[in-house]
């Protein structure tokens, strides 16, 4: 099986994607870089990997904007998610007084805004495609540093010159394992794994034509309606115009559970798009005390 992840070597993306195989024993399988966020969501699609691990949410930052705007515009479902605890490291050849622009991906320099605006004021900040890109631009150039893990460090012979610098100690990002193809209300997608419907996820992305008083209201009615727990709602612009968006939902539950088929039946009656993105095992994330090891 080829596994998909953005690259180079080093990325936290190849991080969660090992914890991953390591997870669900799939020792025989291969890894297969890809320049950023869109090649490796793509490669599944394309048929270039059978799945696709992306990032898609961290815990200081927020949601990995592209990846949800992927979601939309593509056929591919979630099968699985996996979180990764995330320590980043200021990472250079040289010393600290050389350095004079700082790398990693916009993810990398948000959660390190604090950081960088206190030790780092007068740096030049410059966005990667990934963490490890950027460690290994740092490689050729003393004068620059990179935002990226320890492993990154290892990978391009850099320094650490300090470690754990993002702006709150507890860093964690959430990725989501992705197959090609579309899912179907009539075809419930089981996921990587068969799992009770309290320890599923479902996945979805709505889409309100008509801006009308209590339209979300009832969406979310029909969840509470049925005391089904919502676990993230996120609205993300439309693109079509100011003020317009495409709202993203999980929730506790599997997509054949009577109870969310119900719900989603509802909810296909009161939206004009209704995309269901999957069904899968949740990951327990901050109950979990193994969350090093992906489980
Ligand atoms: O750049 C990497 O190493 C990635 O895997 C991407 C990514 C992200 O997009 O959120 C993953 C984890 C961290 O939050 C920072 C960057």
């Amino acid at each position: 099986m080829i596994v998909g992840v953005m690259g180079p070597e080093g990325s936290y993306s190849e991080k969660a994607a090992k914890l991953w195989m390591q997870k669900y024993s799939m020792s025989g399988s291969e890894l297969r870089y890809f320049a950023d966020i869109e090649d490796a969501f793509l490669a599944t699609v394309q048929g270039k990997s059978d799945i696709s691990i992306i990032p898609i949410e961290n815990s200081i930052e927020g949601s990995v904007g592209v990846t949800l705007d992927l979601l939309l515009e593509n056929e591919a479902k979630i099968v699985g998610e996996i979180v990764v605890r995330i320590e980043h490291c200021l990472l250079s050849k040289g010393g600290p007084e050389k350095v004079r622009v700082i790398l990693s991906h916009p993810q990398g320099l948000a959660q390190c805004r604090h950081f960088l605006k206190k030790h780092f004021p007068d740096a030049e900040l410059r966005s990667t495609g990934s963490t490890s890109h950027a460690a290994r631009l740092a490689g050729e150039f003393e004068e620059m540093a990179a935002i990226a893990s320890p492993e990154a460090a290892e990978c391009y012979g850099l320094k650490v010159l300090l470690s754990n610098i993002q702006d709150k100690k507890e860093n964690y990002t959430r990725f989501i394992v992705l197959k090609a193809g579309k899912k179907t209300l009539t075809e419930p997608e089981t996921g990587s794994e068969k799992c009770s419907s309290s320890a599923c996820k479902t996945s979805l992305i709505v889409y309100l034509e008509k801006d009308r008083p209590g339209a979300l209201y009832e969406i979310l009615g029909t969840f509470a309606k049925r005391k089904i727990n919502l676990t993230k709602i996120e609205s993300r612009p439309s693109k079509k115009e100011l003020g317009d968006y495409y709202f993203y939902i999980d929730f506790e539950g599997h997509d054949s559970d009577a109870l969310v088929k119900d719900a989603l039946k509802d909810i296909k009656a009161k939206t004009d798009t209704l995309k269901i993105l999957g069904s899968y095992p949740a990951f327990k994330t901050f109950r979990s005390v193994n969350i090093d090891k992906g489980y």
